[in-house]
């Protein structure tokens, strides 16, 4: 017969099997300004910050979520998008990446050419294709669907991300918009593409939770960076 230790130990091992969890490193890239940090913040803490300032080095955010009865906790890297701030960091960045996000801003289309510059520093960090990527426009609340003219056109990004094997969405981290937008063109209604936040969050969780094969860690990440942090208001891991 079992002893009470026995009995113990193991219904001590089955509740840490279901309260167990997947922890995925996602790293979020783009120019500077294009809205990483804000986006990381509203994914995360539900808000917009109040300020911001360029980020040095790295910052961490967590987002938890259950997809089918699994905890699945998404540690979001927010990179630094200024060269300056980010170049002895890049080998971190790219280690044991499960997913990328890569952001650009709708009404700057340099920072949408500057994509490429991106990819091509995945390809040079060893980045797997078989590693999922998310294409983010952000900066929605600033578009004008009346205009051409100094904004990036949805088909292109939409090129853009099919070409690259990306998954596209278009939002804003200031006012995320809470449903599809139609706007008068010609005779009649053309449908608008916006994105809720919440919409990237459930694919990238779901696309995340399919890839059986790769080897999420069940602990988050635990290891330091001697980064020097200019903003005192940052803390280093923002959970919820
Ligand atoms: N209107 C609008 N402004 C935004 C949005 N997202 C970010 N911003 C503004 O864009 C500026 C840059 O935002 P950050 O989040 O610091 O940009 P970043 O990409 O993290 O910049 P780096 O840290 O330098 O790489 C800030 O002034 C934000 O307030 C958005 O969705 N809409």
């Amino acid at each position: 017969m079992e002893s009470s230790l026995e009995l113990s130990n193991s219904m001590s091992s089955v509740s840490s099997l279901l309260n167990r969890s997947r922890t995925f490193k996602v790293l979020v890239i783009g120019d500077s300004g294009v809205g990483k940090t804000c986006l990381t913040h509203r994914l995360c803490a539900g808000q917009f910050p109040s300020r911001v300032e360029a980020t040095i080095g790295v910052d961490f955010r967590e987002k938890v979520m259950e997809i089918d009865g699994e905890k699945i906790k998404l540690q979001l890297w927010d990179t630094a998008g200024q060269e300056r701030f980010r170049k002895s960091m890049v080998q971190h960045y790219y280690r044991n990446v499960h997913a990328v996000l890569f952001i650009y801003d709708v009404t700057r289309p340099a920072s949408f050419s500057g994509l490429t510059a991106w990819v091509e520093e995945c390809r040079q960090n060893s980045l797997g294709q078989d590693i999922p990527r998310f294409l983010v426009g952000n900066k929605s609340d600033l578009r004008d669907p009346h205009r051409t003219e100094g904004q990036v056109n949805q088909d292109l990004a939409t090129g853009f991300a099919k070409a690259n094997g990306m998954l596209f969405f278009e939002t804003s981290a200031k006012n995320p918009p809470s449903k599809c937008v139609t706007v008068k063109q010609g005779g009649g209604e053309v449908p608008y593409q916006q994105d809720k936040l919440e919409d990237i969050v459930v694919a990238l969780g779901a696309k995340l939770k399919r890839q059986k094969k790769i080897s999420a860690n069940t602990s988050p990440y635990t290891g330091s960076f001697n980064v020097s942090r200019k903003r005192a208001e940052k803390e280093q891991w923002t959970c919820c």
